[in-house]
């Protein structure tokens, strides 16, 4: 086990309690993300792992080492993490690839240089490398200290909304060459987000905190198949969520319903169609079975009553 968080205790105020005996671990190699709503408490364990706050109970280990946190390191921060918090901490003075080369070593400058021109490659930067970080926009700033962070090979990387200043080219580009280049050279990464869909497919493990609990931590396609509640499933989207009452009419065997689970057939509940608007890859349609409002997708416009066929577990792979 690379990083073991046990039973750790935190507020920020002597009266609200953030963590109240959180565990959480990760494996060498391993990317797992670290998901739920604004406010979770997403960045502040981040904080916690990386050394720069100071817990009441409990224990943070790496590689079995226990850490100790603020009041153990003179510098803050641990030496074999890296963490790129929401806030860059670049030299503004420095050029983009001075910053790069910030912790790599100085004695084969000709490698120096070639590394660092690696790196930027990795975050799209290579056109910015010998700009000043002043002169570049939040999201180039962001993939600058991305870059500086991978230059040392950190055994566990951390990321704080990593691609959240991007456009959505950017966010495509950059999430694959940095999960490539996590894989490649077999880091462990915790990454934070809000948007879960947009890193899945490079996750091991989707940790899911509410209002600072633990509430899931399984693997991608559990977490989307399995959700614990709607917090969870809403992570992933849009959800229709059933009352009891709603659940038990419709004689289903759950309460959470992604748009997609819902298909138009031509035998089903029928429904009437209150709303159906283009959405790019899908239609986007408000349908009602008596009273019970749904959000279904389809391909093609609807319009009337179309019958609604519910597609359970039993019938998914
Ligand atoms: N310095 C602070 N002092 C007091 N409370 C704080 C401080 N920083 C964060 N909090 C509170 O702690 C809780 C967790 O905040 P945190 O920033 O860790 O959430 P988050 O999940 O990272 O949110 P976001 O996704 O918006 O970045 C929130 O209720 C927040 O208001």
């Amino acid at each position: 086990m690379l990083l073991q968080v046990k039973n750790l205790h935190f507020s920020y105020t002597p009266n609200k309690k953030l963590f109240n005996n959180l565990s959480i671990s990760i494996d060498e190699g391993q990317i797992i993300a670290l998901a739920g709503e604004s406010g979770c408490g997403k960045s502040t364990l981040l904080n916690l792992i990386y050394g720069l706050l100071d817990w009441e109970d409990g224990q943070i280990l790496l590689n079995g080492t226990r850490l100790m946190g603020p009041k153990g390191n003179l510098v803050p921060g641990e030496k074999d993490m890296k963490f790129v918090a929401q806030t860059y901490d670049l030299m503004p003075y420095s050029t983009v690839s001075e910053n790069v080369g910030k912790f790599i070593s100085n004695i084969n400058l000709h490698e120096k240089k070639m590394r660092v021109h690696e790196l930027l490659k990795v975050v799209g930067m290579e056109d910015f490398a010998d700009i000043k970080p002043q002169f570049l926009s939040g999201g180039q700033q962001q993939r600058v200290a991305i870059a500086r962070a991978l230059s040392v090979l950190p055994k566990l990387l951390l990321l704080d909304e990593p691609f959240s200043n991007l456009d959505f080219s950017r966010k495509i580009e950059l999430r694959e060459r940095l999960f490539n280049f996590v894989k490649q050279n077999n880091l462990s990464l915790i990454i934070s987000t809000h948007e879960i869909q947009e890193v899945m497919p490079w996750l091991d493990r989707i940790t899911v905190l509410q209002d600072g609990r633990l509430i899931q931590n399984d693997s991608p396609k559990e977490t989307y198949l399995n959700p614990y509640n709607s917090y969870v499933a809403k992570l992933f989207g849009e959800v229709n969520v059933l009352t009891d009452a709603e659940k038990d009419s419709l004689k289903l065997g759950r309460h959470l319903w992604y748009p997609h689970q819902i298909k138009v057939a031509a035998q089903g509940e029928p429904a009437k169609v209150l709303e159906s608007r283009f959405a790019g890859s899908s239609y986007w349609n408000r349908v009602m079975i008596d009273s019970i409002p749904l959000v279904i997708y389809t391909d093609h416009a609807l319009s009337g009553t179309v019958n609604l066929h519910f597609i359970e577990q039993s019938e998914r792979l």
